[in-house]
């Protein structure tokens, strides 16, 4: 795909839970610096990509290999983040040190400043002391960034990240990826809107509970392969065990 070194590898990965097979036949790798989009249909298997990249997931068949020394950072899809946990704007940005400074690590007089910058950066300052549960969904997606934002990784996720975000708040969003993209992170976001992706992500991988398409934007979104990658999720079988297709 590039000449670039890799950020993450697959070999001949299979993802699932129990023992069914959600996403096979991942093998290639993902360069370093790279600004990347995964994109499909519903069920396609996005979701459990980042899941197995994260090490939530443990692949039911091969190897994930991540070359980031310092961790990877991940937004979940909003949908699975509990905001009614009783927590302040403020700590909830601050546990992106937590990664640095582990969970009983104190916030230095430096920390604090991060923490003010990266609040600043997402035009949340002032929001400091508000409990998570008065936020409205845009607000805590600047939240989530700004957390990401102090995470500081060389790799970051983001699971629709725009999902139900209004045209504003999403583009000063997107600046943020473009600023990490500039500063030689590897970035890689599940994301619906194919003019987005086409816009703004260089990179593209379309999933199908397989890849069916992997490269420049503009030549893996073509009609033929959306319509290639809706086919195969719909004549998907769900009971199906792990494949071996490629196994000698
Ligand atoms: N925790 C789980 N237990 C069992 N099956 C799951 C679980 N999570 C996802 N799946 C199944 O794995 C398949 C892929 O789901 P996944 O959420 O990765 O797809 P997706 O491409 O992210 O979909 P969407 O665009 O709808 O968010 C689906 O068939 C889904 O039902």
């Amino acid at each position: 795909m590039s000449a670039a070194p890799a950020a993450i590898r697959f070999d001949e990965v299979t993802l699932g839970y129990g023992r069914r097979p959600a996403v096979h036949h991942l093998d290639g790798e993902i360069p370093a610096g790279c600004l990347m989009a995964v994109v499909g249909p519903n069920g396609a298997g996005k979701s459990t990509l980042l899941k197995g990249i994260v090490g939530t997931l443990k692949p039911l068949e091969g190897h994930i290999r991540c070359q980031a020394s310092r961790g990877i950072a991940y937004l979940p899809q909003a949908a699975e983040i509990d905001r009614s946990f009783p927590l302040s704007v403020y700590d909830l940005v601050a546990m992106g040190l937590w990664s640095r400074s582990g969970l009983f690590g104190g916030i230095s007089r430096q920390d604090r400043t991060g923490i003010d910058d990266a609040l600043a950066a997402v035009g949340l300052t002032g929001f400091e002391r508000r409990p998570i549960s008065t936020l409205s969904g845009g607000q805590m997606q600047r939240a989530l960034f700004a957390r990401l934002l102090l995470q500081d990784a060389p790799v970051i996720l983001l699971d629709e990240p725009f999902t139900a975000i209004d045209a504003k708040t999403t583009a000063d969003l997107l600046d943020l990826v473009r600023r990490w993209h500039a500063e030689s992170r590897t970035v890689v976001a599940v994301l619906h809107d194919l003019d987005m992706v086409r816009r703004a992500f260089p990179q593209t991988l379309l999933i199908a509970r397989e890849p069916v398409a992997w490269g420049e934007t503009i030549e893996v979104l073509s009609p033929e392969n959306l319509l290639k990658a809706r086919h195969m999720v719909e004549a998907y079988d769900p009971h199906a065990d792990v494949c071996h297709r490629n196994v000698a």
